[in-house]
Order: structure tokens, then C-alpha cells, then sequence
């Protein structure tokens, strides 16, 4: 008898043990979401319910390869020059109201003494300049009285002639081939803050677009971030920069990169120099002894002077003095996009007989284009 009671006790601590066990069992096991959970917004389990794993990982980390040896930077590749104008007209929406204003103003049924006004007075805000305005007005006066005044003429007229007065009969192509074997040098100017540096590093961009061996200069030895700046430039799309000590002598970096150039049979030499006001005597002899020491080896095929466009009438001033100096043979105009005087590309080359080049449209590394007359026209008036 009292087997058979140690057998029942027996029986039941088994049975309480193993109810014990499945129940700790269900605790521990990690829960899976419900299926109704999926469907529902997902809320993370509480971090606190994932176990940190007791025996050590079994999977070993590997030391990736470009720790040990510093992979080689994946160059960029710039947008090919032509078709940047078109990609670029609508940062022209500040000029683009001087074109507007016109198109309103002769459309109007009659062209009266006001409407010419008007229209003269609209020239003049967009930074024209004077005599242009003039020349543009007696035109559009005579063809239109002639041709009659009709909206849709006057837009074709109107087209025409500022065309004309942007003179597609220029030489835009900037000059960047040398004679013979020797490197195109492009030496770039300006007062401070135009944007040179920029644009030198966008022009290098152009040059490797159009698939041609560059070599950059950092003679902006006064400002010590503008080599660095210069550099970072060159990396994107693999062009060398040729840099002398913070404070040195500009001619001596610009003479160093041009034998450097010619050693290397590169193609073109683009010179980045400080900027400086047009009324420092001192720092303006300084840049005509750049191009002096330059063309020591080799000539100077192209002087950019850099014009930031918002600047207006003052730009015209720098320009005349720029160009006594170092006899300035194309304009790059600067940051067109932040400007509604987009008429300075007509005044600046009525008043150096020099044409417009390049035109600034924006901070991105591609966003500097050749300039077209006929493009920039059909931007104003879109
Ligand atoms: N919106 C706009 N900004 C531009 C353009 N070109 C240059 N910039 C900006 O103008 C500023 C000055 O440019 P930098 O290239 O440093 O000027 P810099 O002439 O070399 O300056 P300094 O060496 O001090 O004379 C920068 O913030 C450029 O990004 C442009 O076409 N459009």
C-alpha cells in the first residue's frame, strides 16, 4: 500500500516538473509576430527583448582591402560643353523678364511715345547701357514701321536684333591651343570674390569633357584656401594642380606650371591668379608680370577676365583697367543666374571689343557654358 502512495507522489512531481518545464519554454522562445501583425503598423519589438548572444560569433570580420591600400577616386565625367546653354536657360529667369517686358510692350496695339519709353526705360534697368539702348530703339522703330507692327512679327524683329546687338559675328571660341607642341595658356583675372577659382576649376572640366590634357595653377598664392579649393577642383576629374608655398611669388607658380606643361606635353595650362581691385597699383603690375614670366616659354593664348554680372556698371570699370594691363582677349560673365541685367554681356562688349566667352549659370561643377548669342536671345524671350 504505501508503494502504491510513493508511486502517486512519485507520479504527480513528474507531472508538475514537466508542466513547470513547457511553460518556461513558452517564455523563453522568441514570439513571432502574429500574422495580423503585418498588415498592421509595425511597431519594433522593444530592444530589450533580443538576448545578447552568449557563445562568440562565429563569423569573422574582414578588414575590407581599401583600408590597407586607399582605392583610387572614381573620376567624374563632366557634361560635354554644347549642350549646357540649352540645359541652362531657365537659371535666366532674372533676365528672362527684360525679354518678357519687351515682348508686352510691343505687342500693344499702338506704339506710341510712352510704349517707347517704356521700352527704352526697361533697356537701360537691364544694364544695356546707353548707346546700345539708342541703336536697339531707332531699330525696332523702323523695321516695325515699315513691316508693320503685328504681335507675332514684332517677335521675330525684336528676336533679330538683339541678336545683333549681342553680335553673333564675334569669335567666342576660347583659345586653348598653343602653336606647335606648345601648351594652350589660359590665364584667368579678376577682383576678388568674381568667382575665378570656381570657374578655372569648371573650365578644366570642359577641357577633359572635350577630352583634351590640362594642367591647373594655383597662383592665388595670397588666399591660402584657393590652392586646396583649386585641388579638390582638379581631383573630380583627375587634373593636376600645380601649387607653390602660401605667400610666394604668383609668377614664379604660373612660370613653374607652364614648364611643367610643356615638360608634359599637356595640351592646355589654366593659370588661377588672386583677386585684386582694378586700383591697386601694386597688385595690378603684379599680374602683368605673371603673363611676362609666362611668356618667357610660351604665349598666353587666352586672358579671362572673370565679371561677376550683379555688379553691374562697376564691372565695366574693372574691366577697362583689367584690360590695359594684361590685354584681356575674352570675358567669362559670373553668376548670370542671381542677375536681372543680363544686358551686361552687350555693354562689357561694346565697351572692350571683347566677346563674352563663357556665362556662369549656377554653383554645380557643369554649370558654366559657352556662350551663343542666339541661345541666350531665345532664353530672354522664352
Ligand atoms: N550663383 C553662382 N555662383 C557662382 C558662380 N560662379 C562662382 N560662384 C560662386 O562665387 C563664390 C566665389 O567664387 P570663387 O571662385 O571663390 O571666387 P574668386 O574670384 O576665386 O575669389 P578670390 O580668390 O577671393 O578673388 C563661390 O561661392 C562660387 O560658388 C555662378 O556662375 N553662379
Amino acid at each position: 500500500m504505501q508503494e502504491w502512495i510513493y508511486l502517486v507522489i512519485g507520479i504527480a512531481v513528474v507531472g508538475v516538473l514537466a508542466i513547470a518545464g513547457f511553460v518556461t519554454t513558452r517564455v523563453r522562445r522568441p514570439g513571432r509576430l502574429p500574422e495580423k501583425a503585418s498588415t498592421d503598423v509595425i511597431t519594433p519589438a522593444p530592444s530589450t527583448t533580443v538576448e545578447a548572444p552568449t557563445a562568440p560569433p562565429t563569423v569573422e570580420v574582414e578588414t575590407p582591402e581599401a583600408s590597407a591600400e586607399p582605392a583610387a577616386p572614381t573620376l567624374e565625367t563632366p557634361e560635354k560643353p554644347a549642350s549646357r546653354l540649352v540645359r541652362l536657360r531657365q537659371r535666366l529667369a532674372g533676365s528672362n523678364a527684360l525679354g518678357r517686358g519687351l515682348l508686352g510692350l510691343l505687342s500693344r496695339d499702338q506704339l506710341d511715345e510712352d510704349t517707347w519709353e517704356a521700352i527704352e526705360d526697361l533697356l537701360i534697368g537691364a544694364d544695356i547701357g546707353v548707346a546700345p539702348t539708342q541703336e536697339l530703339v531707332e531699330n525696332l522703330r523702323t523695321r516695325l514701321r515699315v513691316e508693320g507692327g503685328q504681335a507675332a512679327d514684332a517677335r521675330a524683329v525684336l528676336r533679330e536684333e538683339l541678336i545683333n546687338l549681342v553680335d553673333p559675328t564675334m569669335d567666342r571660341a576660347l583659345k586653348v591651343s598653343g602653336a606647335g607642341d606648345a601648351p594652350g595658356v589660359v590665364l584667368v583675372v579678376g577682383v576678388n570674390g568674381t568667382g575665378k577659382t570656381t570657374t578655372v576649376g569648371k573650365i578644366a572640366r570642359i577641357l577633359v569633357a572635350d577630352e583634351r590634357t590640362t594642367l591647373l595653377a594655383a597662383a592665388d598664392t595670397f588666399r591660402a584656401a584657393a590652392a586646396d579649393q583649386l585641388s579638390t577642383w582638379g581631383e573630380r576629374v583627375g587634373v593636376e594642380v600645380v601649387r607653390g608655398p602660401e605667400g610666394g611669388d604668383p609668377a614664379s607658380v604660373a612660370f613653374d606650371a607652364v614648364k611643367e606643361g610643356i615638360d608634359r606635353g599637356v595640351d592646355t595650362v589654366v593659370v588661377d591668379t588672386a583677386g585684386r581691385l582694378q586700383n591697386k597699383q601694386g597688385l595690378m603690375d603684379e599680374l602683368g608680370k605673371v603673363k611676362r614670366v609666362i611668356e618667357k616659354q610660351t604665349p598666353v593664348t587666352e586672358v579671362l577676365l572673370v565679371l561677376d554680372a550683379t555688379t553691374g556698371q562697376n564691372g565695366l570699370i574693372q574691366a577697362k583697367v583689367f584690360s590695359e594691363v594684361v590685354d584681356v582677349t575674352g570675358i567669362a560673365l559670373t553668376k548670370l543666374d542671381g542677375s536681372a541685367k543680363g544686358g551686361i554681356v552687350v555693354a562689357v562688349q561694346r565697351q572692350l571689343g571683347v566677346p563674352v566667352k563663357l556665362v556662369g549659370l549656377g554653383e554645380g561643377p557643369d554649370d558654366l557654358a559657352p556662350f551663343d548669342p542666339a541661345a541666350f536671345v531665345d532664353a530672354l524671350l522664352s
